[in-house]
């Protein structure tokens, strides 16, 4: 679980109603009114039977009506204002959950990428879905219950009191059992609430991760692993729900014991009174009816204390990660980036003693330099894990470095302003991501205000236009629902035309280690070369064609650059490059 501090539940929920006082204000007034139309019953029955009854025997009919007029009264008091506040109540949770989901959604995408590598997606839907979930249990039941279930006590309390001062005093007494065993279900029920949230989130985090990894699922057959390993989880929730239940009957039920040996006591000591004469009738009855009701909140109080605690449980979770702070921040003091010079292609780049390891694991890159100048195209290349994505993610600020600075003509990327680093650096992952929306929505997301002819004229430069014509819809082909029509090669031109409109100073490319047929494989690399031209690029390269159209190549081995040069220089050489270099041309022959 992600720590949070102790009390950030309750000021999650203090911050989520801020803005809604004047209306929780209204909400309680209503109930208060409304209980106190509720809880004039027993009242009137005591008169009733006490005063009306000996009046009607005189042939008064007065006070009967009168009472009789109240009582109806009071319970159309009551219903309506019940309605009125439910309707109140209604609109402060709807805005409350709107609120909690959105700040879910911007707060986890505000994260930095290393938060991501840690926190899966699946539990991340997990928080914005069942724990906000348990709140609105929380709103929508709970916290009425429990102002109903207070205010009822305090006003039948009272009324107890008023009538007879022995029989409310003894009502009283009998609470402090009952709230013993409030705490105790209170502490026990809040440790199964936490197992219960966790054991939801690996149900979900399991689903989500098959489901993304079909591909891989079906091709290496995964499906019966993955449904033992899916029944395994959904059993373990299964049993740890079961546990949350029956704690709650377990409450109940000796909740309910305790308060009906209460009233009997205290209805039996009463009619000893009666006898005595020295309790009325009516009070005694008005009596009975009140301790009843007395005790009837004390189940609704588990229900409250029910969703109480699974709210509490999410809460917490939630405030867990909400109190993320991401390690990559946005500058205090944000800087712009000198004007460039005209004509001048691209914008250098300086990793200065730089040095950098993942939070997790040790040092990957140990502290190096690096100069690129501008209108560069640099190739990096080296066996698996030798730290070449590293290398790209820390030029695209995806983390920091652990010592050292990044510069972008001479600006630290750190100090950069957020939207001069957007426009000024751009990476294109292996990927080649496409999100919901239509070809055209996919290819201006670097720059959204576009025009139409612009994004056809950057697909049109980088050879996607033709096969963007030919889809059902041209360029307003929804990518989602005609996604499985787009292949690998033509997502990968897709990716380029937006980078293209883009227009970034610096552009970093993840080479597609899947390979394509010639044709296009042929389209890919013309169009990695518009795409490259006239600006600083890092292409991660994986195909000998890439690495010959670089200006520079660097090989890395172990996270170090042990090779930095032209590639005609290396490829004469007699270095690691010149292996490699061999070994693919051996692999072409
Ligand atoms: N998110 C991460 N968290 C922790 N360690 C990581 C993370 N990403 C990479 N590493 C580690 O950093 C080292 C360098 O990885 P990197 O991905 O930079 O290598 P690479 O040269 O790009 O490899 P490949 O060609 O296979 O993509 C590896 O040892 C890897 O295990």
């Amino acid at each position: 679980m992600l720590p949070a501090p102790k009390d950030a539940p309750r000021r999650l929920l203090v911050s989520l109603l801020r803005y809604h006082k004047p209306w929780v204000a209204l909400a309680a007034v209503l109930l208060m009114f409304q209980q106190a139309a509720m809880q004039a019953g027993p009242l009137l029955v005591a008169f009733a039977i006490d005063r009306a009854v000996p009046a009607l025997r005189g042939d008064d009919y007065g006070p009967l009506v009168l009472l009789g007029s109240l009582y109806l009264v009071a319970a159309v008091a009551s219903g309506g204002l019940q309605y009125v506040f439910i309707r109140v109540a209604a609109r402060i949770n709807q805005r409350v959950l709107l609120d909690l989901r959105g700040r879910i959604y911007r707060h986890s995408q505000a994260l930095s990428v290393d938060f991501h590598d840690r926190y899966t997606s699946g539990r991340l839907i997990s928080r914005s879905t069942t724990d906000v979930e348990a709140l609105r249990e929380l709103l929508d039941e709970g916290l009425q219950e429990l102002i109903q279930v207070v205010l009822s006590i305090v006003y039948i309390t009272a009324m107890l009191l008023v009538l007879d001062v022995g029989l409310g005093g003894a009502a009283v007494l009998s609470f402090v059992p009952l709230l013993m065993l409030v705490r105790n279900f209170q502490k026990r029920s809040m440790r199964v609430y936490r197992k219960r949230s966790t054991a939801i989130a690996a149900v979900i985090v399991k689903f989500a991760e098959t489901m993304n990894g079909i591909r891989p699922v079906k091709s290496f057959r995964r499906e019966r692993a993955n449904d033992a390993a899916f029944a395994e989880l959904n059993s373990h929730h299964m049993r740890v729900n079961g546990d949350s239940i029956l704690e709650m009957a377990r409450y109940v039920v000796l909740s309910r014991l305790t308060a009906n040996v209460a009233v009997a006591a205290i209805v039996v000591w009463g009619a000893y009174r009666v006898a005595d004469g020295t309790l009325a009738l009516g009070v005694l009855a008005a009596s009975a009816l009140y301790i009843r009701r007395l005790y009837d909140p004390i189940d609704r109080m588990g229900m409250f204390l029910n969703s109480y605690q699974s709210a509490a449980a999410s809460l917490e979770k939630i405030a867990g990660l909400l109190a993320q702070e991401p390690s990559v921040p946005d500058p205090a003091q944000p800087r712009e980036l000198p004007e460039r010079e005209e004509g001048k292609p691209g914008r250098s780049v300086e990793f200065e003693g730089v040095s950098f390891g993942y939070r997790r694991g040790g040092e990957v890159l140990p502290r190096f330099d690096l100069s690129i100048p501008a209108g560069e195209t640099v190739a990096v290349v080296g066996s698996t894990g030798a730290g070449k994505s590293t290398l790209a993610r820390l030029l695209a600020r995806f983390y920091d470095p652990s010592h050292g600075r990044v510069l972008l003509d001479g600006v630290d990327l750190r100090e950069l302003a957020v939207p001069e680093l957007r426009r000024g650096v751009v990476m294109v992952t292996q990927e080649a991501f496409l999100f919901s929306g239509t070809v055209a929505e996919n290819i201006a997301i670097g720059r959204p205000d576009a025009t139409r002819e612009q994004i056809e004229d950057a697909a049109r430069s980088i050879g996607a236009h033709d096969f963007i014509r030919t889809l059902p819809d041209g360029y307003d082909t929804d990518v989602r629902k005609r996604g499985g029509r787009i292949s690998a090669g033509q997502r990968q031109l897709v990716s380029f035309a937006r980078a293209l409109l883009a227009d970034p100073s610096v552009l970093i490319l993840d080479e597609a280690t899947s390979s394509l047929d010639v044709p296009g494989e042929r389209a890919v690399q013309q169009a990695m070369d518009t795409v490259l031209h006239g600006r600083t690029a890092m292409v991660i390269a994986h195909r000998l064609s890439t690495v010959e159209i670089a200006d520079r190549v660097l090989v890395m081995s172990d996270g170090r650059i042990v090779e930095d040069g032209p590639p005609a220089e290396l490829i004469a050489g007699s270095g690691r490059f010149a292996d490699l270099h061999r070994a693919w041309r051996d692999s072409l022959s």
